[in-house]
């Protein structure tokens, strides 16, 4: 089968041109060819060739090749990409490599061999197509980056504790430090992260975000450090680790309270050396990494060595910032409330929402376990089941969720979830036994439930918890 491609042949010899036409067209779907070099701007203008043969001398008598680069670098003008293979007389060679010096990409030298032309033509192809791929991959690699750091959601709350927090932020952020954020599920850890790296000279570069409470310790070598193709069962092909991926970047590690002993170790001697070695590999591959970790188990489980590695808190802690509760700063709520009244109001088609004195008033006194992100789907649903358009307190279903407040006590799932027979119902009180269980902890709420992180959330926006 032919290949795809356009092939032009420019030379002063009328008997290479037709002998190089028939050569190619048996290989090459459209092989165009020109005896007068003068005519290569137009047909560069009017056809996209992916190969062109160059001959190095034009007219009788002539051998110093200069033609040849005057045209070379003409074509080199008009189409920088090109690839452009000089033809050369027999013993040519010293002209060749001052050609290739001047961007051509290969020569052949007459009298030539056919298989010869044809393997430096296709090899010349496969050239052009992966540069064509590099380039196609550059483009989506940029666009990734960009959506990677596009200004996440805006932090909203004046309070005392939220100025300070930006305070820090902004103060660490530039120094390239690394950063260790700790608070209570939705306290909008991943937001200062994302603040932390928007503020800082690497905002031009990928923001990556690592979910530690989510991989399966069987993968957390492969999912950071990358692996080879064939280093285990199922590793089909190389891939690139989270580490090696957020190259010139920042990295944020979520739920690194969650990492076990023996990772915490790996993962301490590849940010002491900035090194990585991809399983399977023996190659370390040197990386330049921001380090932002979050987590929120309380700052004495972290400082208790048994659980965690002192030698790995100093490295990640360098500068901490400890988000406070929502309850903390309850003088943010409405603020934030409002904020998220605007936006789904838009979003829903619903306007003018505002909200009534009453539903401030609960929204304020509520302690809000789940913090922000509680908060935000709190509006979200409110905006969606409003009758009109002032929010009151019954629009929050608050008082079910109290219920969260109360004392923990575990109790065995089978015996409480007894009498209950609809599924949803079910699902609902298993999600909220979970929750009350690990004190809002959605990494354990979510490994008891069998299910990850991201499914548990789900599950939560759907039963408003
Ligand atoms: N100050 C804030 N202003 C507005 N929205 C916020 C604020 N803080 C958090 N949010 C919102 O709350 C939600 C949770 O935030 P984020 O994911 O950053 O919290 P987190 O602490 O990282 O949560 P988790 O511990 O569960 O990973 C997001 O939708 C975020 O946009």
């Amino acid at each position: 089968m032919k290949h795809e491609a356009n092939i032009l042949i420019i030379d002063d010899d009328q008997d290479i041109l037709v002998a190089g036409k028939l050569l190619l067209k048996r290989q090459f779907s459209q092989v165009d060819v020109c005896n007068r070099p003068e005519q290569i701007p137009k047909l560069l203008s009017d056809t996209d060739y992916d190969v062109v043969l160059l001959d190095m001398n034009f007219g009788p008598g002539e051998s110093s090749g200069e033609q040849g680069f005057y045209w070379l670098e003409q074509i080199i003008a008009l189409k920088p990409d090109a690839i452009v293979i000089m033809i050369t007389a027999h013993g040519g060679i010293d002209v060749a490599v001052e050609a290739m010096k001047l961007g051509a990409t290969d020569f052949i030298s007459k009298p030539w061999h056919n298989e010869k032309v044809i393997a430096t033509v296709t090899t010349a192809l496969e050239l052009k197509r992966s540069r064509q791929q590099t380039q196609v991959l550059k483009a989506t690699n940029q666009a990734l980056i960009q959506a990677s750091v596009e200004p996440g959601a805006a932090m909203v709350g004046q309070s005392p504790r939220m100025q300070q927090i930006y305070n820090l932020i902004s103060k660490a952020a530039p120094t390239d430090a690394n950063v260790l954020i700790l608070g209570e599920n939705g306290t909008g850890k991943e937001l200062v992260a994302r603040a932390i790296h928007q503020q800082s000279q690497r905002s031009e570069q990928v923001f990556l975000s690592v979910d530690l409470g989510s991989i399966a310790e069987t993968l957390f070598e492969s999912e950071l450090f990358g692996h080879k193709k064939g280093s285990f069962t199922g590793a089909q092909q190389d891939r690139v680790g989270k580490i090696k991926a957020a190259d010139g970047g920042t990295l944020f590690l979520d739920e690194i309270g969650n990492l076990p002993m023996h990772l915490q170790a790996k993962l301490l001697t590849v940010l002491e050396q900035r090194k990585v070695t991809p399983v399977g590999s023996n190659k370390a591959e040197a990386f330049d990494v921001r380090i932002v970790a979050a987590t929120n188990y309380d700052k004495s489980v972290l400082t208790d060595e048994q659980h965690f590695r002192q030698d790995l808190l100093y490295r990640l802690n360098t500068v901490e910032i400890q988000l406070p509760a929502l309850r903390d700063r309850s003088e943010d709520i409405v603020a934030i409330a409002d904020h998220y009244l605007q936006q789904y109001a838009r979003k829903y088609h619903k306007s003018d929402m505002v909200l009534s004195d009453s539903a401030q008033s609960a929204l304020v006194a509520y302690k809000w376990p789940g913090n922000v992100r509680a908060l935000r789907h709190a509006i979200e649903r409110a905006v969606i089941m409003a009758e009109s358009e002032q929010l009151v307190a019954s629009d929050f279903q608050l008082e079910s969720e109290q219920v969260n407040q109360q004392p923990i006590s575990p109790p065995t799932q089978a015996t409480d979830l007894v009498g209950e027979l609809n599924l949803e119902a079910l699902e609902k009180r298993a999600v909220e036994q979970a929750l009350r269980k690990h004190k809002y902890n959605i990494s354990h709420a979510a490994k008891e439930l069998g299910l990850t992180r991201a499914a548990l959330y789900r599950r939560m926006e759907k039963h408003g918890l």
